[in-house]
């Protein structure tokens, strides 16, 4: 069964998703570098994605779930994944449940994190629109990013 490390932008996926893998011995995938070109010129700009912006998106991160299932891979993707029906999508055809890791925390800590995050194309102003589209999850395992990396590992570990 593989992971989705979910959240908004700044919430620690890509980090704890990375940290996650590399404990487990397991594959990662940052759907960041999976977005269309257009799309990572949006957010570069200020502009968040839209429904149709995400689609081809999302089923491209399925394709890559299936597959990954298909060779009996367990994989961690770190993954927004920020509406119900985006996570239905990722879901589509899969045999084995993911296992939904939610990572959460206060916007003022969420904010600082981005902003100090160096060489990165998206801007910490897209946070509050990614905190509006946010729809929480009720099968997912909730974490507080107040914790480090390590203890949220931790918990994933300990979660499942
Ligand atoms: N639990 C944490 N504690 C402290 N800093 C963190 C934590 N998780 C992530 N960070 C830092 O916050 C920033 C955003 O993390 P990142 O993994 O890029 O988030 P996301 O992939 O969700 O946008 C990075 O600079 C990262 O080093
Ligand atoms: O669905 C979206 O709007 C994007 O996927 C977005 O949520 C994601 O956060 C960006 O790809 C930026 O990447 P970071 O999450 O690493 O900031």
């Amino acid at each position: 069964m593989s992971y989705i490390i979910m959240g908004v932008s700044g919430s620690g996926k890509s980090t704890v998703g990375k940290l996650l893998a590399q404990k487990l011995q397991l594959h990662f995938i940052d759907a960041d570098d999976h977005h269309l070109a257009p799309s990572i010129e949006k957010m570069s700009q200020g502009i968040p994605l839209t429904d149709e912006d995400r689609a081809e998106w999302l089923r491209k991160l399925n394709h890559l779930l299936l597959e990954a299932e298909k060779t009996r891979q367990e994989v961690v993707m770190a993954c927004s994944a920020l509406k119900e029906k985006y996570r239905q999508v990722l879901q589509q055809n899969l045999e084995n449940e993911l296992k939904i890791v939610y990572l959460h925390g206060d916007q003022e800590l969420l904010q600082s994190r981005l902003g100090k995050r160096k060489g990165h194309f998206m801007p910490a102003a897209l946070l509050a629109s990614q905190l509006q589209t946010l729809e929480v999850p009720h099968n997912a395992l909730k974490l507080d990013v107040v914790n480090s990396p390590e203890v949220l590992v931790q918990q994933i570990q300990e979660g499942f």
